[in-house]
C-alpha cells in the first residue's frame, strides 16, 4: 500500500467580534484536494513563534499555503493601497515565518491564492497591489456575486501547469484584485491569463518543488485536470521522502514488525 504523506495546511484566521470567538479557519476544498490525491491533511493553526514552526514543519512532509485575504504590503517595504485589506496579522505573520522555514528546508510546497503570493515575496518577488489600477486593461478577475468566476488560461507547455492540462482551452476559477508582477529569483511564470496576468509560477531549483496557482483547483467548480494538479504535489512529496526512515505507525513499519 503507498505511503500517504503529511501534509500542512494553514488557517485562515478571524479575530475575536462582539458576538463571535475568535476563528481559525480553511475552506473544505483544500484539504479534501489533499486526501483525495492521496495525501493526509494536517491543519496548522496560525503559529506563535520560529521554535513552534520548526516543530510543526518537522511532523509534516509537504506544505499547502491556503487562498485568502490580501498580505499587507508594508510588510515588504512598500505602502498600503485603499483597495488592499490585510488578512489578520496573526495569520501573515505565521505564513511568513512557515514560508521562511520551508524555503530554508527546501520542503515541497504549493500556494494557492495569496499563497501564491506569499511564496513569491517570500522569495523576493512583489505584487500589483490592485489589478484594476495596475492593469486596467485586465479582463475581471474576481465577481462578488460569483464565487466560481472564471477565465480562459494559456500555459507553458513544457511545465508541470502544462502537463497537467495539455492543449485546448481552459477555463478556470479566480478569486483575487492581486497579481505577481515582478517574479521571485528561481522561479519561472508557467500560466497567464490572456490579459497577461500571471496564473500560475514554479520553481527552476532542481532540489525543491515549489508551485504557486493564483487560480483555484480545489473550488466547487474544479474539473479533473485541476485535480491532477494535487495528485503532482503529493506525488512529488512522496517521492522525496520515499527514503525517509518508516516511523511506527507507518504502513511500512508494521510490515517490517
Ligand atoms: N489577496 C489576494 C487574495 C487571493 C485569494 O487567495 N483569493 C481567495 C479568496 C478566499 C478563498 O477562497 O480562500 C488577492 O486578492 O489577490
Amino acid at each position: 500500500m503507498t505511503r500517504k504523506p503529511l501534509i500542512g495546511l494553514n488557517a485562515d484566521f478571524r479575530a475575536a467580534a462582539r458576538s463571535t470567538p475568535a476563528f481559525a479557519y480553511i475552506a473544505s476544498g483544500y484539504y479534501q484536494a489533499i486526501i483525495n490525491a492521496g495525501g493526509i491533511p494536517v491543519l496548522v493553526p496560525p503559529q506563535a513563534d520560529e521554535e513552534s514552526v520548526s516543530r510543526v514543519l518537522d511532523a509534516v512532509e509537504g506544505f499547502l499555503f491556503i487562498g485568502g485575504g490580501d498580505l499587507d504590503p508594508r510588510n515588504d517595504g512598500f505602502m498600503l493601497h485603499p483597495s488592499v485589506h490585510p488578512m489578520d496579522a496573526a495569520r501573515e505573520t505565521s505564513d511568513r515565518m512557515l514560508m521562511a522555514e520551508i524555503a530554508e528546508r527546501r520542503m515541497p510546497v504549493f500556494g494557492i491564492g495569496v499563497g501564491m503570493q506569499l511564496i513569491n515575496v517570500q522569495q523576493g518577488g512583489n505584487l500589483f497591489l490592485h489589478i484594476k489600477e495596475d492593469l486596467p486593461e485586465a479582463v475581471p478577475h474576481f465577481d462578488a456575486q460569483d464565487v466560481n468566476h472564471r477565465h480562459t488560461l494559456n500555459v507553458e507547455s513544457d511545465s508541470l501547469i502544462g502537463r497537467v492540462y495539455g492543449d485546448g482551452e481552459i477555463r478556470v476559477t479566480s478569486r483575487h484584485h492581486m497579481a505577481i508582477d515582478e517574479v521571485a529569483p528561481g522561479f519561472r511564470v508557467t500560466a497567464r491569463c490572456p490579459d497577461g496576468v500571471i496564473e500560475a509560477i514554479e520553481s527552476e531549483m532542481i532540489d525543491w518543488f515549489a508551485l504557486g496557482t493564483q487560480f483555484h483547483p480545489e473550488s466547487e467548480a474544479a474539473s479533473a485536470l485541476d485535480i491532477r494538479i494535487f495528485e503532482e504535489f503529493v506525488d512529488a512529496v512522496r517521492d522525496r521522502n520515499q527514503d525517509a526512515p518508516a516511523k511506527e505507525g507507518d504502513e511500512a513499519y508494521r510490515l517490517v514488525a
